[in-house]
């Protein structure tokens, strides 16, 4: 069980912060779901978790420093699904998923049993063990996406950073996607960083809400807390009516001006 503390992170781009001093704690086995308006800074605050962009202040993984982990250890440590991949297009999609075992294999860096096991239930875990000896180039968008997240899972790190894990997926799909995240962290402790604009979906699955709004914690709190009418529409400049459904989950729904 891995926690992960935020410490005063300032991050951005050729000395330009676009996110500042984000202190928040995410304990082990909960979900923190950032989420704020285009351009809010919220690829960039991940980023910064998984150690990609340069950044002020601290990020702790377990008590120790991002900063201080080469590239393995953090490997094994954080596993990052970005929202705009680059994919090895020829590669298949099984030889693609055991990339996600790259930090754990020995020094002659050649897979064994176990490692494949993990590769093909990743596979099946993502719907993909029907397009497992697919070339990459010829998945559709919402499989790709599937892939990269199968890449993750075959990681099998104690924290796992989802920027905008149901871009491209039908509304199955992302359920089962997001149920699948959820049972990781219920069963294995896994502690969940996800960027999400789909603001039901953010009332629904992750524990905790961070509204980032340029590039500064705006709110964070439970779902209920952070997701009122009135703090969405200013902070998105949007009209909204927050429901409840049937079941009492909440429902995010935009209302016409
Ligand atoms: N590599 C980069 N170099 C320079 N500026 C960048 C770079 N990447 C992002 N930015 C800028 O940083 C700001 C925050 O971008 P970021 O991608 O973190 O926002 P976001 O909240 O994830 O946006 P979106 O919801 O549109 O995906 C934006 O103004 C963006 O133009």
């Amino acid at each position: 069980m891995t926690a992960l503390r935020l410490s005063a992170v300032t991050a951005g781009y050729r000395g330009r912060p676009v996110v500042r001093d984000v202190t928040v704690d995410v304990p082990a086995g909960s979900w923190l779901a950032i989420i704020g308006p285009n351009g809010a800074g919220k690829s960039t605050l991940l980023k910064s978790v998984a150690g990609l962009v340069s950044a002020t202040g601290d990020v702790l993984v377990g008590g120790r420093s991002v900063a201080a982990l080469g590239h393995r250890e953090r490997a094994r440590l954080i596993g990052y699904a970005p929202q705009t991949p680059s994919l090895p297009e020829g590669l298949t999609v099984t030889d693609y998923v055991l990339l996600g075992r790259t930090p754990h294999l020995g020094p002659l860096g050649r897979e064994g049993h176990s490692d494949l096991e993990i590769v093909s239930g990743a596979l099946r875990r993502l719907d993909l063990a029907g397009l497992s000896n697919r070339p990459l180039r010829t998945l559709s968008g919402g499989e790709r996406q599937r892939a990269v997240l199968a890449r993750v899972l075959a990681q099998q790190a104690g924290v796992l950073l989802l920027d905008e894990p149901t871009t491209g997926l039908d509304i199955g799909h992302a359920q089962s996607l997001l149920e699948l995240v959820d049972q990781l962290r219920k069963a294995d402790g896994t502690t969940v960083i996800s960027t999400l604009h789909d603001l039901t979906l953010a009332a629904q699955y992750p524990d905790r809400v961070l509204l980032l709004d340029n590039g500064e914690v705006a709110a964070v709190g439970t779902p209920a807390e952070v997701l009122t009418a009135d703090r969405l529409s200013r902070h998105y400049a949007a009209s909204v009516t927050v429901l409840t459904a049937p079941d009492g989950s909440l429902v995010v729904s935009p209302s016409r001006r």
